[in-house]
């Protein structure tokens, strides 16, 4: 399976790179190939040494403004023109989609790929490891849309939340 990840590209402390690292291995050991934004930046570059490691494939898709930080190691780099580009090519080229920790670069990734499921133009599963209770804001924020009418479908067809790295691989099997 092609999973793509979108997370943090910055260095974190142990409370997020301990699950990520933990997410990446199960990620290689299940023979699956991580499509991400081909960083070696912080916790972008701490997922693909982790699932290298483990066995699993590289695709990164890289930015040319970015180009100075791509990942030296990946089996295959697709240059893209621009950050909207980039997120297309990321999109189809995934089976499955997970949100690990992250900022406005992950939550501007999460919400277009939400977006584009809510108008059916992207039907892959969308699966955020809430590590930390990290997501716990955003997953309330999206609950009050689904209660109050905001939302077209039922929330959990858009996107589901696991606790753990071994729980968003069973919900993948699902
Ligand atoms: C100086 C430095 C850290 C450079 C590296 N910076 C980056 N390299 C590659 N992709 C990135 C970078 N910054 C943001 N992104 C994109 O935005 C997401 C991370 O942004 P953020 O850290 O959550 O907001 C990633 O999923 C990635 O696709």
């Amino acid at each position: 399976m092609n999973i793509c990840v979108f997370c943090s590209a910055y260095s974190l402390d142990d409370r997020y790179t301990a699950p990520a690292a933990e997410f990446a291995r199960l990620l290689g050991e299940g023979g699956h190939t991580l499509v991400w934004g081909g960083s070696d930046a912080g916790l972008m570059g701490l997922l693909a040494d982790n699932v290298k490691a483990a066995g699993g494939k590289l695709v990164g898709v890289m930015v040319e403004m970015l180009r100075h930080k791509a990942y030296a190691g990946a089996d295959e780099l697709v240059w893209t023109a621009d950050l909207a580009e980039r997120k297309a090519e990321l999109a189809g080229r995934a089976d499955a989609i997970v949100v690990l920790v992250g900022g406005l670069g992950t939550l501007d990734e999460v919400t277009e790929v939400l977006e584009l499921k809510k108008h059916g133009m992207f039907d892959k599963p969308v699966v955020v490891l809430d590590t930390e209770g990290f997501y716990d804001g955003m997953r309330t924020q999206l609950e009050r849309m689904d209660a109050e009418g905001f939302l077209p479908k039922p929330l959990a067809e858009l996107v589901t939340f696991a606790d753990t790295p071994a729980e968003v691989f069973e919900q993948l099997k699902a």
